[in-house]
Protein backbone atom coordinates (compact mmCIF):
# COMPACT_ATOMS: atom_id res chain seq x y z
CA UNK A 1 0.00 0.00 0.00
CA UNK A 2 1.36 3.52 -0.87
CA UNK A 3 0.04 7.00 0.40
CA UNK A 4 0.29 9.64 -2.21
CA UNK A 5 -0.58 13.32 -1.38
CA UNK A 6 -2.68 14.93 -3.95
CA UNK A 7 -3.62 18.54 -3.32
CA UNK A 8 -5.45 18.84 0.29
CA UNK A 9 -6.75 15.37 0.20
CA UNK A 10 -4.70 11.53 1.26
CA UNK A 11 -5.34 9.48 -1.71
CA UNK A 12 -4.02 5.53 -0.99
CA UNK A 13 -3.69 3.40 -3.58
CA UNK A 14 -3.93 -0.25 -2.43
CA UNK A 15 -2.02 -2.80 -4.35
CA UNK A 16 -2.25 -6.65 -4.88
CA UNK A 17 1.45 -7.27 -5.11
CA UNK A 18 4.35 -6.66 -3.16
CA UNK A 19 5.28 -3.01 -4.79
CA UNK A 20 8.04 -1.79 -2.76
CA UNK A 21 9.87 -4.85 -3.65
CA UNK A 22 9.49 -5.10 -7.23
CA UNK A 23 10.48 -0.91 -7.06
CA UNK A 24 13.56 -2.38 -5.01
CA UNK A 25 14.72 -4.88 -7.27
CA UNK A 26 14.25 -2.34 -10.37
CA UNK A 27 16.45 0.22 -9.03
CA UNK A 28 18.86 -2.62 -7.88
CA UNK A 29 19.68 -3.34 -11.42
CA UNK A 30 20.94 0.27 -11.93
CA UNK A 31 20.00 -0.16 -15.39
CA UNK A 32 17.21 1.73 -15.65
CA UNK A 33 14.12 0.93 -18.01
CA UNK A 34 16.64 0.98 -20.94
CA UNK A 35 17.60 -2.29 -18.98
CA UNK A 36 14.55 -3.58 -19.41
CA UNK A 37 14.58 -2.91 -22.96
CA UNK A 38 17.84 -4.50 -23.57
CA UNK A 39 16.58 -7.45 -22.10
CA UNK A 40 13.78 -7.21 -24.54
CA UNK A 41 10.50 -7.26 -22.48
CA UNK A 42 7.53 -7.69 -23.79
CA UNK A 43 5.32 -7.01 -21.43
CA UNK A 44 5.86 -3.96 -19.57
CA UNK A 45 6.07 -4.48 -15.29
CA UNK A 46 3.62 -3.41 -13.39
CA UNK A 47 4.91 -0.83 -11.36
CA UNK A 48 4.82 1.16 -14.87
CA UNK A 49 1.19 0.75 -15.01
CA UNK A 50 -0.53 3.97 -14.92
CA UNK A 51 -3.97 4.71 -14.21
CA UNK A 52 -4.38 7.01 -17.41
CA UNK A 53 -7.37 9.68 -17.81
CA UNK A 54 -9.11 8.23 -20.58
CA UNK A 55 -10.64 11.63 -21.33
CA UNK A 56 -7.53 13.74 -21.38
CA UNK A 57 -5.46 10.71 -22.42
CA UNK A 58 -5.36 10.85 -26.44
CA UNK A 59 -4.48 13.98 -28.73
CA UNK A 60 -7.59 13.14 -30.27
CA UNK A 61 -9.74 15.02 -27.51
CA UNK A 62 -7.75 18.16 -29.44
CA UNK A 63 -10.67 18.06 -32.31
CA UNK A 64 -9.45 21.96 -32.37
CA UNK A 65 -5.99 21.05 -33.88
CA UNK A 66 -4.87 23.37 -31.63
CA UNK A 67 -0.87 24.87 -32.25
CA UNK A 68 1.24 25.78 -29.21
CA UNK A 69 2.25 29.08 -29.98
CA UNK A 70 5.84 29.27 -32.14
CA UNK A 71 7.97 32.83 -32.25
CA UNK A 72 10.31 33.38 -34.87
CA UNK A 73 13.62 35.29 -33.07
CA UNK A 74 15.08 36.79 -36.23
CA UNK A 75 16.00 40.38 -36.05
CA UNK A 76 14.72 41.15 -32.75
CA UNK A 77 17.87 43.09 -31.54
CA UNK A 78 17.89 45.67 -34.89
CA UNK A 79 14.45 45.86 -35.31
CA UNK A 80 12.05 47.63 -33.06
CA UNK A 81 8.81 47.06 -34.50
CA UNK A 82 9.89 43.00 -35.15
CA UNK A 83 11.24 43.02 -31.27
CA UNK A 84 7.89 44.37 -30.44
CA UNK A 85 5.93 42.00 -32.17
CA UNK A 86 7.89 39.26 -30.89
CA UNK A 87 7.28 40.55 -27.31
CA UNK A 88 3.15 40.80 -27.71
CA UNK A 89 3.40 37.01 -28.97
CA UNK A 90 5.48 35.98 -26.00
CA UNK A 91 3.09 38.00 -23.71
CA UNK A 92 0.30 36.07 -25.18
CA UNK A 93 2.25 32.95 -25.17
CA UNK A 94 3.16 32.74 -21.33
CA UNK A 95 0.07 34.04 -20.34
CA UNK A 96 -2.32 31.76 -22.53
CA UNK A 97 -0.44 28.58 -22.99
CA UNK A 98 2.64 28.86 -20.63
CA UNK A 99 4.20 27.67 -23.74
CA UNK A 100 5.76 28.73 -27.05
CA UNK A 101 8.53 27.29 -29.28
CA UNK A 102 11.49 29.72 -30.94
CA UNK A 103 13.12 29.59 -33.61
CA UNK A 104 16.10 31.41 -35.30
CA UNK A 105 17.07 31.81 -31.77
CA UNK A 106 20.63 31.81 -31.77
CA UNK A 107 22.05 28.24 -31.14
CA UNK A 108 23.39 26.57 -34.01
CA UNK A 109 21.49 23.41 -35.66
CA UNK A 110 24.93 21.43 -35.08
CA UNK A 111 25.05 22.14 -31.44
CA UNK A 112 21.81 20.83 -30.82
CA UNK A 113 22.57 17.87 -32.67
CA UNK A 114 25.94 17.26 -31.04
CA UNK A 115 24.04 18.24 -28.11
CA UNK A 116 20.80 15.23 -28.90
CA UNK A 117 23.92 12.98 -29.61
CA UNK A 118 25.88 13.52 -26.53
CA UNK A 119 23.05 12.41 -24.78
CA UNK A 120 22.27 9.21 -26.41
CA UNK A 121 26.02 8.60 -26.21
CA UNK A 122 25.65 8.52 -22.31
CA UNK A 123 22.63 6.27 -22.01
CA UNK A 124 23.83 3.92 -24.51
CA UNK A 125 27.59 3.31 -22.96
CA UNK A 126 28.47 0.23 -21.50
CA UNK A 127 26.39 -0.73 -18.59
CA UNK A 128 28.85 -1.37 -16.07
CA UNK A 129 29.89 2.18 -16.68
CA UNK A 130 26.84 3.89 -16.68
CA UNK A 131 26.14 1.93 -12.95
CA UNK A 132 28.74 3.31 -11.25
CA UNK A 133 26.99 6.59 -11.94
CA UNK A 134 23.44 5.65 -10.67
CA UNK A 135 22.32 7.25 -7.54
CA UNK A 136 19.61 9.02 -5.33
CA UNK A 137 21.86 11.20 -3.76
CA UNK A 138 20.08 14.45 -5.20
CA UNK A 139 23.41 16.75 -4.63
CA UNK A 140 26.11 14.74 -6.66
CA UNK A 141 28.02 16.68 -9.22
CA UNK A 142 25.90 14.10 -11.73
CA UNK A 143 22.98 12.07 -10.69
CA UNK A 144 21.60 9.29 -12.57
CA UNK A 145 19.09 7.23 -11.90
CA UNK A 146 15.24 5.82 -13.62
CA UNK A 147 12.52 8.15 -12.04
CA UNK A 148 13.76 10.57 -9.28
CA UNK A 149 10.39 9.65 -7.84
CA UNK A 150 10.64 5.98 -7.98
CA UNK A 151 9.43 5.42 -4.38
CA UNK A 152 6.99 8.02 -3.42
CA UNK A 153 5.16 8.39 -7.13
CA UNK A 154 1.78 6.44 -7.79
CA UNK A 155 3.52 4.74 -11.00
CA UNK A 156 6.89 4.30 -12.66
CA UNK A 157 7.88 6.63 -15.61
CA UNK A 158 9.11 5.01 -18.78
CA UNK A 159 12.27 7.12 -18.82
CA UNK A 160 15.52 7.44 -17.38
CA UNK A 161 17.60 10.72 -16.64
CA UNK A 162 20.89 12.66 -15.62
CA UNK A 163 21.21 15.68 -14.30
CA UNK A 164 24.31 17.87 -13.54
CA UNK A 165 24.10 21.33 -12.11
CA UNK A 166 25.83 23.86 -14.56
CA UNK A 167 25.62 27.38 -13.17
CA UNK A 168 26.23 29.87 -11.86
CA UNK A 169 29.38 27.43 -10.42
CA UNK A 170 30.94 25.78 -13.39
CA UNK A 171 30.87 21.78 -12.95
CA UNK A 172 34.58 20.34 -12.83
CA UNK A 173 34.78 18.44 -16.29
CA UNK A 174 36.27 16.01 -14.12
CA UNK A 175 32.20 15.37 -12.94
CA UNK A 176 30.66 15.69 -16.28
CA UNK A 177 30.53 12.27 -18.59
CA UNK A 178 32.82 12.05 -20.45
CA UNK A 179 30.95 11.26 -23.07
CA UNK A 180 29.52 14.29 -23.52
CA UNK A 181 31.33 16.60 -21.63
CA UNK A 182 32.28 18.99 -24.17
CA UNK A 183 28.69 19.74 -25.71
CA UNK A 184 27.38 20.02 -22.29
CA UNK A 185 29.63 22.59 -21.47
CA UNK A 186 29.30 24.33 -24.79
CA UNK A 187 25.44 23.89 -25.10
CA UNK A 188 25.48 25.20 -21.45
CA UNK A 189 26.90 28.65 -22.86
CA UNK A 190 24.80 29.22 -25.61
CA UNK A 191 21.65 28.37 -23.52
CA UNK A 192 22.83 31.11 -20.83
CA UNK A 193 23.10 33.44 -23.57
CA UNK A 194 19.65 32.74 -25.20
CA UNK A 195 18.61 32.86 -21.49
CA UNK A 196 19.56 36.39 -21.15
CA UNK A 197 17.40 37.48 -24.17
CA UNK A 198 14.26 35.54 -23.15
CA UNK A 199 14.10 36.87 -19.60
CA UNK A 200 14.33 40.45 -21.32
CA UNK A 201 11.85 39.55 -23.71
CA UNK A 202 9.67 38.76 -21.02
CA UNK A 203 10.58 41.42 -18.45
CA UNK A 204 9.17 43.91 -21.64
CA UNK A 205 6.42 41.25 -21.89
CA UNK A 206 5.42 42.32 -18.46
CA UNK A 207 5.62 45.83 -19.16
CA UNK A 208 8.97 45.79 -17.45
CA UNK A 209 12.44 47.39 -18.09
CA UNK A 210 14.37 44.79 -19.97
CA UNK A 211 16.71 43.85 -17.04
CA UNK A 212 14.46 43.51 -14.79
CA UNK A 213 14.27 39.88 -14.73
CA UNK A 214 18.41 39.43 -15.13
CA UNK A 215 18.78 41.52 -12.46
CA UNK A 216 16.44 39.55 -10.42
CA UNK A 217 18.86 36.70 -10.90
CA UNK A 218 16.56 34.35 -12.74
CA UNK A 219 19.21 33.83 -15.66
CA UNK A 220 21.98 32.71 -12.77
CA UNK A 221 21.51 29.00 -12.35
CA UNK A 222 20.90 26.05 -14.61
CA UNK A 223 20.48 22.35 -14.18
CA UNK A 224 20.73 20.49 -17.08
CA UNK A 225 18.32 17.84 -17.23
CA UNK A 226 19.11 14.84 -19.94
CA UNK A 227 16.23 12.49 -20.14
CA UNK A 228 16.31 9.42 -22.39
CA UNK A 229 12.55 7.91 -23.27
CA UNK A 230 13.35 3.92 -24.69
CA UNK A 231 10.82 2.51 -27.14
CA UNK A 232 8.24 1.17 -25.07
CA UNK A 233 6.40 -2.55 -25.71
CA UNK A 234 2.80 -0.91 -24.65
CA UNK A 235 2.99 2.30 -24.43
CA UNK A 236 -0.67 2.89 -23.48
CA UNK A 237 0.04 1.27 -20.20
CA UNK A 238 2.21 4.06 -19.00
CA UNK A 239 3.78 7.33 -19.62
CA UNK A 240 7.18 8.56 -20.13
CA UNK A 241 6.42 11.08 -17.69
CA UNK A 242 3.55 11.87 -15.73
CA UNK A 243 1.73 15.46 -15.46
CA UNK A 244 3.47 17.99 -13.96
CA UNK A 245 4.65 21.53 -13.63
CA UNK A 246 8.44 22.33 -13.47
CA UNK A 247 9.39 23.96 -10.12
CA UNK A 248 11.98 26.86 -12.20
CA UNK A 249 12.03 30.38 -13.73
CA UNK A 250 11.83 28.98 -16.99
CA UNK A 251 12.71 26.02 -19.19
CA UNK A 252 14.53 25.86 -22.03
CA UNK A 253 13.59 22.24 -23.48
CA UNK A 254 15.51 20.64 -26.55
CA UNK A 255 13.36 17.68 -27.93
CA UNK A 256 14.37 15.20 -30.88
CA UNK A 257 12.13 14.60 -33.60
CA UNK A 258 9.93 11.76 -31.97
CA UNK A 259 7.73 13.72 -30.09
CA UNK A 260 5.59 12.76 -27.40
CA UNK A 261 5.45 16.04 -25.21
CA UNK A 262 2.06 17.22 -24.15
CA UNK A 263 0.77 20.44 -22.19
CA UNK A 264 -2.44 20.70 -21.25
CA UNK A 265 -4.25 23.44 -22.43
CA UNK A 266 -8.03 24.46 -22.08
CA UNK A 267 -8.61 20.69 -20.90
CA UNK A 268 -6.94 18.83 -23.47
CA UNK A 269 -3.63 17.29 -24.47
CA UNK A 270 -2.07 19.30 -27.29
CA UNK A 271 1.13 17.98 -28.58
CA UNK A 272 4.01 19.87 -28.64
CA UNK A 273 5.32 19.40 -31.66
CA UNK A 274 8.95 18.74 -32.93
CA UNK A 275 9.80 21.49 -34.90
CA UNK A 276 13.36 21.14 -36.86
CA UNK A 277 15.98 23.15 -34.78
CA UNK A 278 13.24 24.77 -32.13
CA UNK A 279 13.43 24.91 -28.46
CA UNK A 280 10.03 24.84 -26.91
CA UNK A 281 10.01 27.20 -23.81
CA UNK A 282 7.87 26.77 -20.64
CA UNK A 283 6.87 28.86 -17.35
CA UNK A 284 8.27 27.98 -14.51
CA UNK A 285 6.10 27.93 -10.58
CA UNK A 286 8.68 30.38 -9.59
CA UNK A 287 7.92 32.63 -13.13
CA UNK A 288 4.59 32.60 -11.97
CA UNK A 289 4.76 32.97 -8.65
CA UNK A 290 6.86 36.65 -9.01
CA UNK A 291 4.88 37.55 -11.55
CA UNK A 292 1.56 37.26 -9.41
CA UNK A 293 -0.26 34.91 -11.78
CA UNK A 294 0.08 36.80 -14.54
CA UNK A 295 2.42 34.16 -16.84
CA UNK A 296 1.29 30.60 -16.21
CA UNK A 297 3.18 27.43 -15.18
CA UNK A 298 1.15 25.15 -17.05
CA UNK A 299 0.99 21.64 -16.59
CA UNK A 300 2.75 19.01 -19.35
CA UNK A 301 2.92 15.46 -19.64
CA UNK A 302 5.23 12.85 -21.96
CA UNK A 303 3.53 9.86 -23.55
CA UNK A 304 5.26 7.15 -24.19
CA UNK A 305 6.53 6.09 -27.22
CA UNK A 306 7.03 2.53 -29.54
CA UNK A 307 9.30 4.03 -31.84
CA UNK A 308 12.17 5.60 -29.83
CA UNK A 309 14.51 5.97 -27.83
CA UNK A 310 13.50 9.46 -27.89
CA UNK A 311 15.73 12.29 -25.94
CA UNK A 312 15.14 15.30 -24.64
CA UNK A 313 17.44 18.15 -22.84
CA UNK A 314 16.26 20.37 -20.32
CA UNK A 315 17.51 23.05 -18.75
CA UNK A 316 15.74 24.08 -15.84
CA UNK A 317 16.36 27.98 -14.99
CA UNK A 318 16.93 27.44 -11.24
CA UNK A 319 19.56 28.03 -8.68
CA UNK A 320 17.54 25.60 -6.12
CA UNK A 321 21.14 23.78 -5.48
CA UNK A 322 23.22 26.72 -4.58
CA UNK A 323 21.79 27.47 -1.76
CA UNK A 324 20.61 31.53 -1.07
CA UNK A 325 19.32 33.52 0.82
CA UNK A 326 17.27 35.65 -1.44
CA UNK A 327 13.41 35.82 -1.33
CA UNK A 328 11.44 35.81 -4.50
CA UNK A 329 7.76 37.52 -4.13
CA UNK A 330 5.12 38.89 -6.22
CA UNK A 331 6.89 41.73 -8.12
CA UNK A 332 5.89 45.24 -6.74
CA UNK A 333 5.42 46.72 -10.24
CA UNK A 334 2.55 43.55 -11.15
CA UNK A 335 1.06 44.13 -8.11
CA UNK A 336 -1.67 46.85 -7.12
CA UNK A 337 -4.77 47.86 -4.45
CA UNK A 338 -6.54 46.12 -7.26
CA UNK A 339 -4.11 43.48 -7.57
CA UNK A 340 -2.36 42.80 -4.34
CA UNK A 341 -0.25 39.58 -3.86
CA UNK A 342 -0.87 36.05 -4.09
CA UNK A 343 1.62 34.66 -3.07
CA UNK A 344 4.32 34.65 -0.04
CA UNK A 345 8.17 35.18 -0.25
CA UNK A 346 10.12 31.88 -0.62
CA UNK A 347 13.88 31.42 -1.67
CA UNK A 348 14.28 29.15 -4.50
CA UNK A 349 15.91 26.13 -2.91
CA UNK A 350 12.50 25.83 -0.16
CA UNK A 351 10.32 25.90 -3.17
CA UNK A 352 12.31 23.10 -4.73
CA UNK A 353 12.79 20.69 -1.53
CA UNK A 354 9.27 21.37 -1.00
CA UNK A 355 8.58 20.57 -4.59
CA UNK A 356 10.82 17.70 -4.68
CA UNK A 357 8.93 16.14 -1.47
CA UNK A 358 6.23 15.84 -3.16
CA UNK A 359 7.33 13.89 -6.48
CA UNK A 360 5.24 14.04 -9.75
CA UNK A 361 1.88 13.79 -8.40
CA UNK A 362 0.18 15.93 -10.99
CA UNK A 363 -0.92 18.77 -8.97
CA UNK A 364 1.43 22.13 -8.35
CA UNK A 365 3.55 23.27 -5.44
CA UNK A 366 2.24 26.30 -5.83
CA UNK A 367 -0.92 26.84 -3.86
CA UNK A 368 0.76 26.25 -0.98
CA UNK A 369 2.74 29.42 -1.51
CA UNK A 370 -0.41 31.08 -1.59
CA UNK A 371 -0.75 34.12 1.25
CA UNK A 372 -3.10 32.37 3.91
CA UNK A 373 -1.82 28.82 3.13
CA UNK A 374 0.51 27.08 5.86
CA UNK A 375 3.21 25.58 4.00
O1 LIG B 1 11.13 15.36 -22.21
C1 LIG B 1 10.34 16.26 -22.36
O2 LIG B 1 9.88 16.59 -23.44
C2 LIG B 1 9.83 17.02 -21.15
C3 LIG B 1 10.67 16.93 -19.94
C4 LIG B 1 10.09 17.68 -18.78
O3 LIG B 1 8.93 18.03 -18.77
C5 LIG B 1 10.92 17.99 -17.61
O4 LIG B 1 12.10 17.63 -17.55
O5 LIG B 1 10.39 18.65 -16.69
FE1 LIG C 1 8.62 19.48 -17.22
Amino acid sequence: MEISKNNETLVTTKHDYDRASELKAFDETKDGVKGLVDASVTNIPRIFHHKIDKDSSSTSTNINKLVVPSVDLVDIQQDPTRRKIVVEKIREASEKWGFFQIVNHGIEVSVLDEMKNGVIRFFEQDSEVKRELYSREPLRPLVYNSNYDLYSSPAASWRDTFYCFMAPKSPKPEDLPSVCRDIMLEYTKQVMKLGNVLFELLSEALGLNPNYLNEMRCNEGIVMVCHYYPSCPEPEMTLGATKHTDNDFITVLLQDHIGGLQVLHENSWVDVSPVPGALVINIGDLLQLITNDKFKSVEHRVVANHVGPRVSVASFYSTSFQPSTRLYGPIKELVSEDSPPKYKETTVQDYVEFSMARGLDGTSPLPYFKIGNVV
